[in-house]
């Protein structure tokens, strides 16, 4: 009797489980239907339920060029529909429609993330924000960031925390170069942004942010030993952690006492403009936005200089010539000026090299807020609407060999032009339009400083290679030694001499 139980109940869930299945194609086949009636950009619908996610997560998660969007490309054009996550979406490979989503964002376009996303973040960062409240927030982070405020405030900052982070090896010590990598960023970051030095603050505020940073990037399961609770819990002390600054500096400058070291948070509370809650999040958005992006183009300036031993021996060359300049005793006397970095115009090469070739912000996200046509297609309202930066990057038809690692191209005068990061729709590292990167110039000064403390310490000579490709395993291990000290990234190697 139990067992004609069981089978019944078994016959019944199998039944409600096609029936699911069932009404979830349907519902899907008429999405595609409407696809055509709406006169989106060609594509296809993928597989029922997941659509065409799996394809485009392994294809912007491990390779590189990203296979997926290559191949819909050369079947549908530069500019195709797809389905990911269940909903419509449209992918751009095309200089003209990312501009044209980038000077229309806030009007018909929107940021869109994932509502777990939007909460470890922070609703109430520029990331998150949309219309007038974007606007203000965008422009206080801008102008905190401003390029003449780098030689007061963070020239020298930088270079101490790239001393007390890049130079610290021990011999024969073998370290993980995306890790050092990571660190120097988030030293920087916690250093400039909140104004704390010491070496205990510092590595406190770096160890809680890398928490909160791999859960930014981990599947949103807020449960006991998932990352992404880890992270939660770690912004609450971050958030903590201000209070105490912004208490600090609010007691220090009743009192007339000097205030020491202030960072961009410690501005902020002077400037006013923001109530607390909102000064948080904008700082965890600032260091967030900052980090990762920041870590991954030093990592892969450094392995792709590995690969062209003429760019790096043209980069050591000019970066030995502003340190011979230098004939200081100690660290503060051999730092680099404001002028020493506007003389560097081969390391600004390599950089943009780097932006372009290593798909550091790969694509970006956003929402149709209304129908909107675009030559002879309409987007519908709530559509994905994805500008996929690094395949305009990686395009053979604007950069020739564009697989190549060539930082030459930039001083060609017919790529003068293409190289206007700010306004290139060829060139969009930092984005475009009302979103563009407020932290570009700061970005580029650290990662300008950290090459210089890096190649005028250590020379590196590349021993072996494995799957490059994989940007989620990229691994350089640094071996070191003050005599020879070896690089590797995965199984990479390379020597490194001092
Ligand atoms: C190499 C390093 C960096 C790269 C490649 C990069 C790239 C980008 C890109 C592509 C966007 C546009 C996102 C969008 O339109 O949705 C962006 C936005 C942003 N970036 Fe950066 N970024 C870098 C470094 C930084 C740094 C150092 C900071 C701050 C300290 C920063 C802060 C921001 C913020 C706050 C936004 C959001 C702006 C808004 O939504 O209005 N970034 N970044």
């Amino acid at each position: 009797m139990a067992e004609i139980y069981s089978n019944i109940w078994f016959l019944m869930i199998l039944t409600l489980v096609f029936f699911i299945f069932l009404v979830k194609l349907l519902k899907h086949r008429k999405n595609f239907e409407n696809f055509g009636y709406s006169k989106l950009p060609p594509g296809g619908r993928g597989l029922p339920i997941v659509g065409d996610s799996i394809n485009w997560y392994n294809a912007v998660s491990s390779s590189h060029p990203p296979s997926f969007v290559k191949e819909q490309v050369k079947r549908y054009g530069k500019i195709f529909s797809c389905n990911l996550l269940g909903k419509r979406a449209v992918v751009s490979a095309d200089p003209s429609f990312n501009r044209f989503i980038m000077q229309n964002e806030g009007k018909l376009f929107q940021s869109s993330y994932p509502k777990s996303f939007r909460n470890l973040v922070g609703i109430n960062g520029v990331i998150n924000a949309q219309g007038e409240q974007q606007k203000k927030l965008h422009s206080i982070a801008s102008n905190m960031m401003r390029l003449d405020k780098f030689s007061f405030h963070f020239m020298k900052d930088i270079q101490l925390v790239l001393h007390q982070t890049v130079t610290n090896f021990e011999n024969n010590e073998v370290v993980i170069l995306q890790d050092v990598c990571r660190k120097v960023a988030i030293n920087l970051m916690v250093n400039q942004l909140l104004g704390v030095s010491s070496d205990a603050e510092v590595d406190e505020m770096a160890h809680l942010f890398s928490d909160f940073v791999d859960g930014c990037l981990s599947v949103p399961i807020n449960l006991p030993g998932f990352a992404f609770r880890t992270a939660m819990k770690a912004r609450e002390k971050i958030i903590d952690k201000f209070d105490k600054i912004v208490k600090k500096h609010r007691e220090e400058r009743k009192s007339g006492a000097e205030l020491v070291g202030n960072g961009l948070l410690g501005r902020l509370v002077d400037d006013e403009s923001l109530a607390d809650d909102t000064m948080a999040d904008f700082v965890i958005n600032l260091l967030f936005a900052g980090n990762e992006t920041t870590a991954k183009t030093m990592l892969f300036a450094i392995y792709f200089l590995t690969q062209c031993p003429e760019a790096m021996k043209q980069l050591l060359e000019e970066q030995q010539a502003l340190k011979s300049q230098k004939n200081g005793s100690d660290a503060e006397d051999e730092m680099l000026t404001w002028q020493d970095y506007k003389a560097m115009p081969f390391t600004q090469c390599v950089i943009d090299e780097t932006l372009r070739l290593g798909g550091i912000a790969i694509w970006l996200m956003r929402e149709a807020k209304q129908d909107i046509e675009y030559q002879d297609y309409v987007i519908p309202k709530g559509c994905f609407v994805v500008p996929f930066l690094s395949a305009v990057h990686l395009d053979e038809n604007i950069y020739e060999d564009s697989l190549l690692f060539n930082p030459w191209r930039w001083m060609e005068p017919q790529n003068m032009e293409k190289r206007n990061w700010r306004s290139s729709p060829f060139y969009t590292p930092f984005g475009g339009g009302s979103r563009f990167c407020p932290g570009a110039e700061l970005a580029r000064l650290q990662i300008a400083l950290f090459l210089h403390h890096f190649v005028t310490t250590y020379r590196f000579i590349f021993i072996s290679k494995a799957s490059f490709h994989t940007h989620k395993h990229t691994q350089l291990i640094l071996i070191g030694s003050k005599s020879q000290t070896r690089l590797c990234y995965s199984t990479v190697l390379l020597s490194i001499v001092f």
